[in-house]
């Protein structure tokens, strides 16, 4: 075995043996924390509220608008009964969260995991709300959750557990092109949002629309192509635009682009898995992947597929061929490296830990993977934090495209492409006959190429993460302040002007 085993005591050596960064002023606050402040950090939802309270104290908005704009309008709790591998029933628990109807349809993800509790979906549905404003996807905020470990059950057992969660949704009218429309998110997927479309469906047969229900779909049931691997996409989007910013360069010390940057990943699922591979592509090295049951680490870079290929036929990355073994899983987010990339899940990177993250730039691809502590700490040290409402917005933004998919009822590129391509086809054959040279096939086919669907999402995705990364980076300019509260001042003032043109709250 090529592996070897870091325990939490040595991997802290291995690590500050690579860096000169871990000094004495970090250690000297982590002595000043006490047990009691690590284990009592709020919880997410008060965590959310107070980055929400910094960006609200830039602006000149009356207290009770920003009261109002902060809290969640509707919360949905309902519980039902599945069969059990014993043959006995368990009582499932099952959430949804609209924080904001500013915009209809409200819109967020679905998850499933035995950490979902209220006050996570209400967290998840707020930040839901800034983010659509952030990335100008016309949205209001919601988040659903399911409390199981997906794991712990069979796909017919999880098939019941969404039709049911789904049933209630339809019941109460928490569901529908027009009211709130789910997405996947932790524990779900592609299959869970066909079974919720198909339910939707039978309860809504005479609704032409009903496929604008649910986004993140197969292709085969009304999805889109490029939503799989849309936020870790969109992630690599943002970090490549901040990696070109001057005073991200020089206050980080980095060279501008990809190539070379070394990353790690916390979360190999659907937007960790998807931010490595485009990353990696882009000349990146991978240096550090993370998982609940173990982490691995190699200097010389990790090969995303062959990682994700061991894992599944393992149930682990321990014992990767070639890697280092860190235990103790958490400790991924300790590695030196260029760009700490968090996709697993919120409160990850707290004041426990935060002494010891010494990545340059944090790309928050989780839902809130840092308490505000441990933000203020690493923003004093010069750490540039890339905040999650920005960062992961390429879900939604796909999501958006899909929706606007299933409501035109045409796949995007269908109606156009041979007419561009003809005509592109003709401007070539002009330009060639002026000039007097033929192209080769290849450059013809190139410049001839008409816009597929993927083409489309693809580059609508890349244009409104380019958009929203420089209009977070003019804000955090102009005010003088970090990334996130740069995202949510704009994001707060957006919704502002939506309340005011509708009469609503400023009449
Ligand atoms: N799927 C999406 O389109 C979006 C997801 N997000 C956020 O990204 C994060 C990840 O979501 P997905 O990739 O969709 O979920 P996923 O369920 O596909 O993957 C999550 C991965 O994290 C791992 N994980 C769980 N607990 C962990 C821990 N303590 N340490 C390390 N790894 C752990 C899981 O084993 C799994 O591989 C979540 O915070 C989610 O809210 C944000 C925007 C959109
Ligand atoms: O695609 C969507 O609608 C929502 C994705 C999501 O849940 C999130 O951005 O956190």
């Amino acid at each position: 075995m090529l592996s070897r085993v870091i325990s939490k005591s040595n991997l802290t050596r291995v690590l500050v043996n690579n860096t000169t960064k871990t000094s004495t002023p970090i250690r000297s606050y982590s002595t000043q924390v006490s047990q009691h402040e690590i284990d009592n950090e709020p919880r997410f939802l008060e965590c959310f509220k107070h980055f929400f309270d910094k960006a609200a104290g830039l602006t000149n908005l009356k207290p009770g608008v920003i009261n109002n704009m902060k809290e969640c309008a509707v919360v949905l709790r309902v519980e039902f009964p599945i069969k059990n591998e014993h043959g006995d029933v368990d009582i499932v628990a099952g959430y949804r969260a609209q924080h904001s109807h500013h915009r209809l349809p409200c819109k967020g993800g679905i998850r499933f995991s035995n950490e979902v509790d209220l006050q996570e979906v209400m967290a998840l549905a707020s930040l839901m709300t800034y983010k659509c404003a952030v990335v100008d996807v016309p949205f209001g905020g919601a988040k659903g959750g399911v409390r199981i470990d997906p794991k712990k059950y069979t796909v017919a057992q999880r098939e019941k557990i969404t039709r049911a969660y789904t049933l209630h949704l339809c019941q109460k009218n928490f569901i529908g092109p027009g009211i709130d429309v789910p997405a996947p998110d932790m524990g779900t997927g592609e299959q869970e949002m066909a079974w919720i479309r198909d339910t939707y469906s039978a309860f809504n047969t005479n609704d032409v629309d009903s496929m604008a229900c649910v986004t993140g779909k197969p292709i085969s049931a009304g999805g889109i192509r490029g939503r799989t691997e849309a936020t870790g996409l969109g992630v690599f989007y943002g970090i490549r635009e901040f990696l070109s910013y001057e005073e991200v360069l020089q206050k980080t010390g980095l060279t501008p682009g990809i190539k070379g940057k070394k990353i790690v990943i916390q979360g190999f699922g659907n937007v960790g898995y998807w931010a490595a591979k485009f990353f990696e592509q882009a000349g990146a090295k991978i240096i550090g992947i993370g998982e609940h049951n173990g982490s691995i680490y190699s200097e010389a870079g990790l090969n995303v597929d062959a990682v994700n290929k061991y894992r599944l036929q393992h149930g682990t990355l321990i014992d990767f061929p070639g890697a280092t073994n860190i235990t103790d899983a958490i400790k991924v987010l300790e590695i030196p490296c260029d760009i700490l990339i968090p996709a697993a899940l919120e409160k990850q990177i707290t004041i426990g830990n935060c002494v010891d993250v010494q990545a340059k730039i944090i790309g928050e691809a989780a839902n809130g993977p840092m308490t505000p502590r441990a933000d203020e700490y690493l923003l004093n040290r010069g750490h540039i934090i890339i905040p999650d409402l920005l960062l992961n917005a390429g879900g939604v933004t796909v999501s958006y495209f899909e929706w606007l998919k299933n409501l035109s009822h045409v796949r995007f590129g269908r109606l156009n492409k041979k007419w561009e391509e003809s005509s592109k086809k003709l401007l070539l054959e002009f330009v060639e006959q002026t000039v007097n040279k033929r192209l080769g096939d290849t450059e013809r086919n190139l410049i001839i190429h008409g816009a597929d669907e993927i083409d489309i999402v693809r580059s609508g995705l890349d244009d409104t993460m380019t958009n929203a990364c420089a209009e977070t980076r003019k804000t955090a300019i102009e005010k003088n302040t970090d990334y996130r509260s740069a995202a949510l001042y704009n994001a707060i003032m957006k919704i502002k002007a939506v309340y005011e043109s509708s009469g609503n709250l400023f009449s």
